[in-house]
């Protein structure tokens, strides 16, 4: 399983590496500017064959090192290499002056400029080594670079390739950093090619990271596995032993599962959520409807069952039947049916996947929302949802993030989690799960999992809906969060393009054979 590090992590490794002698910060700037040459070689073979032209970017930091370890490995295979570097050779750290030096034996440094035209000299290659896991403030006087090699990038020439970073993003919550009224095209150096070392960052997943980013390769410097271990947030990945199931099982032994809709024309969601939990292999599901659409809901279904439930009293005595352990409340609800509803399902203790209306119609009184939850409730805001709820934990993911490490869409949702005592799933292409407790996974469809179309109306009900009949198998709440992410993104995968919320549920059981289910 995949751990996103944070910059401090980072840190840390590479610190007890030189202590306990696995490597000098020498050894692993050079393995660094290594990996960077030979990831670009296999990703652009053709650079390799001809006399190619390269511009090296480097900073005042170990970044900056790498690139100039970078500038004479591609010097050594015939590269013409030019070299803009920032800071005078002997104020930067020992390891990066000492690869400066080397290459000063061989060309000459530049001194970088905001005012260099990357589109009048035309190469082949942008080497950016100005900024890694170092950078704390917005870049200076460089908007007009970054501007200018955004345009030429967009003409398909040059390429080019971030060390570690693209320069100005935020290695902990991947947004740009940068003054407030400042365009993050101005403020950080999108590139074709990423290459970090040991393990990603959390900024190569989160926000604008991806796009940043483009390509991701986390190239092998030599650090141990070992030092890594209890550091980091998973990336949520396919268990196909515990979506197995047991062949000896009765459909009573995979739960029962609960789903709240709407009035009469309001359904559809419901229902979808209700297909959803169905796909994800709850035994039995239940849609719970009240007499204005009994018709209409029972008209659409088969193998999900029905029960009439108008007000809180009708719920409290439906769930009187413990065999219902898994409640979906919000995809259609309406206002009034969530402030009857809402209460008695959270005080019943069953797991419970809050969403949609059941989050929104709580924007005035958060806190009466919040008094009731318990460690079994998963609340599943898009980022307008989330606002409402949390708006001051909101605000300082809108304005401009002008001094790093930025807080994070993974900081918020954990704040989210402690305030509101319940695991709460902040859905984007970068999907964040955070537990009261701070344990947390990413689910992020992006790079080789990018899910486009998953950006349309019904796809967030289908996901409560999986969640829900994941937590009415017996899955924990954050795993039933992650798994039913998981699962929800690759099936958008899976379908492709022209896919609509109702192929969703369809779609899980060739995810599930495709898992080796
Ligand atoms: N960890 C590892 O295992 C390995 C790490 N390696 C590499 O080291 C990189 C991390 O190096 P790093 O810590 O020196 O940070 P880096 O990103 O070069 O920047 C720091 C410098 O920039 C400055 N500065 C900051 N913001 C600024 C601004 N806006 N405008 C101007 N200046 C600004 C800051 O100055 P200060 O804030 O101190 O004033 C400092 O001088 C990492 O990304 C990877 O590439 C590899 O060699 C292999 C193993
Ligand atoms: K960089």
């Amino acid at each position: 399983m995949t751990h996103l590090l944070t910059a401090q992590d980072m840190r840390e490794i590479e610190r007890s590496a030189m202590e306990d002698g696995i490597a000098t910060g020498a050894e692993l700037m050079e393995r660094a500017g290594r990996r960077v040459v030979e990831a670009l070689q296999a990703e652009w073979p053709d650079g390799g064959r001809t006399a190619r032209r390269a511009i090296v970017l480097c900073g005042p930091g170990n970044n900056g090192g790498d690139g100039y370890v970078v500038a004479r490995l591609l010097h050594g295979l015939g590269w013409s290499v030019s070299v803009h570097g920032m800071g005078a050779t002997e104020e930067l750290p020992p390891d990066a002056r000492a690869n400066r030096q080397a290459w000063e034996g061989i060309g000459s440094v530049v001194p970088l400029s905001g005012d260099l035209r990357i589109g009048q000299d035309r190469p082949d290659l942008v080497v950016d080594a100005l900024f890694g896991t170092g950078l704390t403030r917005p870049v200076d006087g460089l908007g007009g670079l970054f501007r200018d090699i955004a345009e030429c990038r967009a003409l398909g020439c040059p390429r080019v390739v971030a060390v570690d970073l693209p320069s100005g993003l935020c290695s902990d919550s991947g947004r740009v950093i940068r003054a407030e009224g400042t365009e993050p095209a101005e403020a950080a150096i999108a590139a074709d090619l990423t290459v970090t070392f040991h393990r990603p960052k959390l900024g190569h997943y989160l926000s604008e990271g991806p796009s940043f980013c483009s390509r991701l390769v986390a190239a092998d410097i030599g650090l141990r596995p070992e030092a890594t271990a209890g550091k980091g947030v998973p990336l949520a990945a396919a268990r196909a032993a515990a979506l197995a199931k047991n062949n000896a099982s009765h459909k009573y032994d995979n739960g029962h599962a609960l789903v709240l809709t709407g009035g009469s024309g309001r359904t559809g969601a419901a229902r979808l959520a209700a297909r959803g939990a169905l796909r994800a292999g709850a035994g039995l599901v239940t849609v719970g409807v009240p007499a204005s659409a009994q018709l209409e809901v029972a008209a659409q279904l088969t193998a999900i069952m029905l029960t009439r439930v108008d007000d809180g009293e009708e719920l409290a005595s439906v769930l009187e039947d413990t065999r219902l352990n898994a409640l979906c409340l919000g995809p259609g609800l309406g206002r009034d049916r969530v402030r009857a509803l809402v209460p008695v399902a959270v005080k019943a203790g069953r797991g419970t996947v809050l969403d949609a209306d059941a989050l929104t119609a709580f924007e005035d009184d958060p806190a009466a929302l919040f008094a009731d939850l318990h460690e079994g409730c998963i609340l599943t805001p898009h980022m307008g949802e989330f606002s409402k709820l949390f708006p001051d934990l909101a605000a300082p993911l809108k304005a401009a993030p002008e001094s790093g490490p930025a807080t994070s869409r993974l900081d918020a949702a954990r704040a989210a989690a402690a305030r509101s005592g319940a695991t709460v799933l902040l859905k984007g292409p970068d999907t964040v799960i955070a537990s009261p407790g701070g344990a947390a996974t990413i689910a992020a469809s992006v790079y080789e999992r990018a899910a486009p179309w998953l950006a349309t109306a019904g796809t967030g009900d289908v996901l409560a809906g999986i969640i829900t009949g994941l937590l009415a198998r017996g899955f924990a709440t954050l795993d039933a969060a992650a798994s039913g992410a998981f699962l929800h993104a690759e099936a958008a995968r899976g379908f492709g393009p022209g896919l609509v919320a109702e192929d969703l549920p369809e779609e899980l059981p060739r995810v599930f054979r495709a898992l080796g289910v």
